[in-house]
Order: structure tokens, then C-alpha cells, then sequence
């Protein structure tokens, strides 16, 4: 996007980047023009949201698009008998190979990132094959309607683009905006010499075509607001609101991941229980308040001595879980007294601006073969942080 820094700039001054940065905050900021997400993992995971593969909706389209392009010629050349021999030519050798041309190269491995340019183009080659019928109708001038009829299969073309293959949005506007376009030129060297016709027609494509991309913007926003929303909520449902860890829910689901892999892979995991040391003293004497500022500033710390590769998570109250992936035995204890240590030699600070010092008991467990499950593994680790409290709190207990 770097050579488009000028653009973009123009484009974020603008209220329409201002209202959309007020309906996608931070981090899930979408380019204005193109209303696509700015971090490529986002827009990935967006594009899996739909259920519906765009490679399978396109050759959907592709199919349908071509069963009634074929259908129209044959109504034409069957039942009303067309005296253009041209045109059976260009719908049948031109126009429906095309469509099966593309039609096969969505089977093509790696082809789906490039759907939306295929479908473009296709758009094109059967949008030029459809002028090309318009002004070669009006030429002959055998019917006087018979070039209105196809200018009604460019307004069909035009809804394909928009609304058929679901094409990123500015791929449709610019391929739609192609067709119109073409009609014009063509219209103006070929058309008929009074401009009747291709100002009628050209007006009546654009105005298609704006409820087609103001409808497509529209759906195209709020299905990207849907999934951020969607995203939003499922965070919530997994982060504790007090400290911003993980909850018991999410901590559960990636300890039973974790077993699952020792089980397939047997890559060993080591899980401690920490729990506050006479937490309840800090309650009463400071008050509810300042006991949820340390519990917030404790989880805060302990993080901060977590591997980024581990999961710390509130389990409820002051008792909290650490999970250690890869890791086993020696490795475990040493992160386990690095993180008792790290919270021992720091002095919490209270609303009040009192200072507190806050120790914490650990007991951890490694999973072992004979395990059923992970009950068996938080069993043992649960012993040990209570082994850890009774042998004088403020130290680390394997089981
Ligand atoms: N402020 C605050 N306190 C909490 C929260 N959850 C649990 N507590 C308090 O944590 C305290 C836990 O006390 P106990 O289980 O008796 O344990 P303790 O005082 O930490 O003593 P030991 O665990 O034996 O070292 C209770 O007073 C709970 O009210 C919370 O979210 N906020």
C-alpha cells in the first residue's frame, strides 16, 4: 500500500474513513475505499466466517450465468428464428466457451485468491460480446426493439457482477464501470448518429447499477461488522473482565488441547495452581477495592514472568492456573520459582497509595502417561499448591 500513502491520506481526512473508524476500532481498522480489513490474519479469518467457498459460488454463478446466456440464444435462434448468423456465432463459439474456459480454471490449484479477476474478466468478455450484439442489431436495423433486449442483458450482467459471485466490492464497481464505459465508446462510434440511444442507454445502466453498489457496500459492511462483533464477543466470553486474563473457560479449553496433543504427539505439559497468600488480610484491611487493584496488578506481574508460549489464567477468586507447553520436570519448577520470585520481590501499589508486599503458594504437576484426563493432572497440582500453603505458603510443590 506504500505507493498509495498520498491516497490514503486523502481518503482518511475524509468523513466516510471517520464514521467507519468509529464502527471499527482498533485493531480492526478496514481500508476505506475497499472496506477491507487491515491485518491480513483478520481478513483471512473473515473470508473462512462465510460457510460458502467464493470458488464454489463463483462456478455457481458461472454455471447459471451461461445456462441463461445459452437459454436467451436458443429462444432466439430456435423459436424466433434470428437472421443474424453473427451473433449465434458470437454466444455459442465466443461467449459460452469463455464461461467454460473460466469455469474450468477455478479447478486450478492456488487459483482461489484470483476468482474475483476471473470473474471480472469473464464479466468483460460477455459484457463486449453483448455490445458488440446491441450495435450489430442496430446496424441491420431488422428489429427495430432487438438492441433494447440486449441492452436489458447488460443490465443482467450488471446485477451478475454486483451480486452474483459476491466479488470484493471495488473489483465489481470497477468491472461494472468497465461495461458502462465500453457501451459508451462503442455507442458513440458505432451507434446510431443521433445519441438517443446511447445516452438513454448509458443512463439507464448507471442507474443500475448505484442501488447494486450502494446495496453490495451496505451487506459488504455489516457482514464485516457482524464478524468483529462475533470476534468481540467471543473474547469477552474467554477474558476475565478484572485482570484481562484468560477466564476458567478458555483455560480449560486449551489445558484439554494440550492433553490431546500429549495424547496424539506426546509433547509433555506441566500445569501449576497459584494462589495468593492471605489474600483475605488485604480484603479486610484495605477494603474490596484496593484487594481487586492487587489482584489486577498480581496477574499484571505474573505475566510479565510468563513465557509467551504459556497460558495464565484466572481461575476465580485469587487462585490462578499456569499452563506449560513443551515443558516438563526441571524446566516447570524453574519457571514456577521464577514467577513466585517475581511477585515476591515486588511492592503493589494500592488506590490509596499505600504500598503492599504479596506473596504467592504454587503447586504444579507434569501429565503423565497413566493420566485419564486432564482432572487427573489439576488433581495432583491442586495437592501440591495446598502441600505449598501448609509447609509455610510462599514456595513451589510438585506432585
Ligand atoms: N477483592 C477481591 N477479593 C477476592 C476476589 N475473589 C476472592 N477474593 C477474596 O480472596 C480471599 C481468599 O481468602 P482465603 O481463601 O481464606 O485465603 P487467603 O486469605 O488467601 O489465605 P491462604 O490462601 O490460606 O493463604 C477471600 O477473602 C475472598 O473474598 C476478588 O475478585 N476480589
Amino acid at each position: 500500500m506504500g505507493k498509495w500513502r498520498g491516497w490514503d491520506k486523502l481518503v482518511e481526512r475524509s468523513p466516510w474513513h471517520q464514521w467507519l473508524k468509529s464502527h471499527f476500532p482498533s485493531p480492526y481498522q478496514v481500508y476505506a475505499f475497499t472496506l477491507r480489513f487491515r491485518d491480513p490474519e483478520l481478513e483471512r479469518g473473515f473470508s473462512r466466517s462465510f460457510e460458502l467457498n467464493p470458488l464454489l459460488l463463483g462456478r455457481l454463478a458461472l454455471f447459471v450465468g451461461a445456462l441463461a446466456y445459452a437459454l436467451f440464444g436458443l429462444m432466439e435462434d430456435v423459436w424466433i428464428g434470428s437472421q443474424q448468423p453473427f451473433l449465434w456465432w458470437l454466444r455459442f463459439g465466443v461467449g459460452i466457451p469463455i464461461i467454460a474456459l473460466a469455469f474450468g480454471l477455478t479447478f486450478l490449484p492456488g487459483i482461489r485468491r484470483y476468482t474475483d479477476w476471473i470473474l471480472a474478466i469473464v464479466i468483460q468478455l460477455i459484457g463486449l460480446s453483448l455490445i458488440a450484439m446491441i450495435f450489430t442489431t442496430q446496424a441491420a436495423d431488422t428489429r427495430p426493439y432487438e438492441s433494447v433486449f440486449y441492452l436489458l442483458g447488460l443490465v443482467l450482467l450488471l446485477i451478475f457482477n454486483f451480486v452474483g459471485f459476491r466479488m470484493r466490492v471495488w473489483v465489481a464497481a470497477l468491472s461494472g464501470s468497465v461495461v458502462i464505459a465500453n457501451f459508451v465508446l462503442v455507442g458513440l462510434f458505432w451507434g446510431y448518429e443521433e445519441p438517443y440511444f446511447t445516452s438513454m442507454g448509458s443512463m439507464y445502466l448507471l442507474t443500475a447499477m448505484v442501488p447494486l453498489l450502494f446495496g453490495t457496500t451496505i451487506s459488504e459492511f455489516f457482514a464485516r461488522k457482524h464478524f468483529v462483533d462475533s470476534l468481540n464477543l467471543e473474547h469477552q466470553a474467554r477474558t476475565d473482565v478484572l485482570t484481562g486474563l484468560a477466564n476458567r473457560r478458555a483455560f480449560m479449553e486449551r489445558l484439554q488441547q494440550e492433553y490431546a496433543r500429549y495424547q496424539r504427539y506426546g509433547t509433555p505439559f506441566a500445569v501449576a495452581l497459584l494462589d495468593a497468600d492471605y489474600f483475605k488480610q488485604v480484603n479486610d484491611r484495605y477494603g474490596h477495592d484496593a484487594g481487586d487493584a492487587a489482584l489486577k496488578a498480581l496477574g499484571r506481574i505474573m505475566s510479565e514472568h510468563c513465557r509467551e508460549t504459556d497460558l495464565l489464567g484466572r481461575l476465580g477468586g485469587e487462585e490462578f492456573g499456569l499452563l506449560m507447553s513443551q515443558t516438563e520436570g526441571r524446566c516447570a519448577r524453574q519457571a514456577c520459582e521464577r514467577l513466585r520470585a517475581g511477585v515476591a520481590e515486588q511492592r503493589f501499589h494500592l488506590p490509596d497509595g499505600k504500598e503492599i508486599a504479596m506473596t504467592i503458594s504454587l503447586g504444579m504437576s507434569v501429565v503423565r502417561r497413566d493420566d485419564g484426563g486432564i482432572d487427573a493432572v489439576l488433581k495432583r497440582a491442586d495437592t501440591a499448591m495446598y502441600a505449598a500453603k501448609s509447609s509455610g505458603r510462599n514456595r513451589v510443590r510438585m506432585d
